[in-house]
């Protein structure tokens, strides 16, 4: 039987980070798209030569440094689109490559931009979680060094909640631990169950 793939998202500080967890300790493979773009600009990573090239300042000893980025960034927004071009193919041929080899029931893949960048297509289904928008500015802004405007930038950056909540599959609120563990767990049996009957 083929793997089902259940794509995991949700904007900045939703939780996804946080849910995926309970899919790791039920015991399913979690590829996730942030950890490996920090692969990518570690020393040796395959984005560090092209970024270079893009932007020379971001290197620091041999790997890509994510504050430098953010600075040039900061400076020149237009950058963001080119990094992208660098950045995505690599992370797609990453996701490609765990797809391939998966020999479980059911992956889950934690892609903050999945509908963004239509990544939903090559999905069996979506996972969204969300919380209230008063929630996920105190969550993000608790962060050390976040600031109300890069916050704001990120977020315009991001499709809107209310429209991913019109395009996942499933949507759970990450309002407390309990609650989304059971949410996952059920989650989990609902998508053995129905491939059980396929
Ligand atoms: C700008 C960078 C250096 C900031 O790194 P930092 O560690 O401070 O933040 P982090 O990666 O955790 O991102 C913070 C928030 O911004 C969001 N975000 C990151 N990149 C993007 C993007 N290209 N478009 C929209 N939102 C983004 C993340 O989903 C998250 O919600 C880094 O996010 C980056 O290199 N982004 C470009 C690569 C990319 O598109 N990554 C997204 C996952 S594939
Ligand atoms: N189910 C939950 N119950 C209570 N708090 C939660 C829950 N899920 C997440 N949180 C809290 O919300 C914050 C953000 O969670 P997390 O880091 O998982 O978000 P994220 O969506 O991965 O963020 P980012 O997009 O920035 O990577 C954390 O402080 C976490 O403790």
């Amino acid at each position: 039987m083929t793997c089902f793939r259940l794509g995991l998202t949700g904007s900045i500080g939703m939780g996804k980070s946080t849910t995926a967890g309970f899919f790791v300790a039920a015991g399913l493979p979690v590829w996730d798209a942030d950890a490996a773009v920090h692969r990518l600009y570690a020393a040796d990573g395959a984005a560090v030569a092209p970024i270079a090239a893009l932007c020379p300042d971001a290197i620091q000893n041999g790997a890509v440094s994510r504050d430098r980025l953010k600075s040039a960034l900061a400076q020149d927004p237009g950058l963001l689109a080119q990094l992208e071009q660098i950045v995505h193919p690599l992370v797609a041929a990453d996701r490609d490559a765990f797809a391939a080899q998966c020999v479980s029931d059911i992956a889950v893949f934690d892609i903050p931009l999945l509908f963004e960048k239509g990544t939903e297509a090559m999905m069996d289904a979506t996972l969204l979680v969300t919380a209230p928008p008063a929630l996920q500015s105190a969550r993000v802004l608790a962060r050390p060094g976040m600031t109300e405007q890069q916050f704001a930038l990120i977020l315009s950056r991001q499709m809107p909640d209310a429209e991913k909540r019109a395009r996942a599959t499933h949507i759970v609120e990450t309002l407390s631990m309990d609650a989304v563990g059971a949410y996952v767990t059920a989650l989990i049996a609902h998508i053995r169950h129905g491939r059980s009957h396929a």
